[in-house]
């Protein structure tokens, strides 16, 4: 029988193993206070980097995401978009060109602030750590525009499944819709909770995970 690879639940028990989720209080770009944190930064040996890469190439692969170019919104977009476009060359998906910004436009050498392939006139995925409020996912459409390109996708690792901001939509849904962008996600934050709940002694953050989902949870 062919086991179905369950993606999530594996990216789920990664990041919950390898203490990428921290517990605590935590200010969230969105001004939210939470209780917890997906902290990218401890993303940071070669192991877990390309095993970060692999998963997003996964799913990229799983759910058949057409683009033209990567695009890594500094910062934390940037090594996320090399990660991924190698894990998807050594995958055998193919060569994908990829590119980032730069936060501050640079005035001297060759200038500007997007480094890599060309946007223009191609169709953008862009890829980032978190989905909070979606913030990001309208400052990311801003740039891609600014360059010609369309964007046209947005993968992150994880959905933190919270409400919106503006509608009763979902923060995701709702920036799809304004955005006009298809999103996609490794994992959400009830797949973190169902892997944790499996897991001795993770009651207690379980327990402020739902909490707050109780407040901000879509
Ligand atoms: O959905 P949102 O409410 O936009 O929140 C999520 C974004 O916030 C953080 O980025 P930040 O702007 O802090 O960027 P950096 O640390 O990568 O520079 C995080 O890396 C996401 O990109
Ligand atoms: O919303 C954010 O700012 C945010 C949430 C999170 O879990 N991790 C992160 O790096 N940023």
């Amino acid at each position: 029988m062919i086991e179905i690879r369950n993606i999530s639940k594996e990216f789920a028990q990664f990041i919950v193993d390898d203490g990428i989720i921290k517990f605590g209080e935590f200010t969230l770009k969105s001004g939210r206070l939470s209780p917890y944190f997906f902290n990218f930064g401890s993303f940071n040996d070669s192991a877990m980097l390309a095993r970060l890469g692999s998963f997003y190439a996964d799913t990229i692969v799983k759910e058949k995401i057409e683009f033209d170019i990567i695009f890594g919104p500094a910062y934390k977009g940037i090594p996320i978009a090399l990660t991924t476009a190698l894990a998807l060359h050594n995958n055998e998906a193919g060569n994908v060109g990829f590119a980032f910004n730069r936060k501050l436009q640079k005035q001297y050498g060759e200038g500007g602030n997007i480094i890599g392939a060309s946007l223009a006139g191609k169709k953008i995925l862009a890829v980032d750590d978190v989905l909070t409020s979606g913030r990001t996912i309208k400052e990311t459409k801003q740039l891609v525009e600014n360059e010609g390109g369309i964007l046209t996708a947005f993968l992150v690792a994880l959905d933190r499944e919270e409400k919106g901001s503006e509608t009763a939509l979902s923060a995701l849904e709702e920036a799809s819709k304004a955005y006009n962008v298809k999103i996609y996600v490794v994992a959400r934050i009830t797949d973190v909770v169902a892997y944790m709940s499996d897991v001795a002694d993770k009651e207690q953050n379980v327990t402020k995970i739902k909490e707050y989902l109780n407040v901000y949870g879509k």
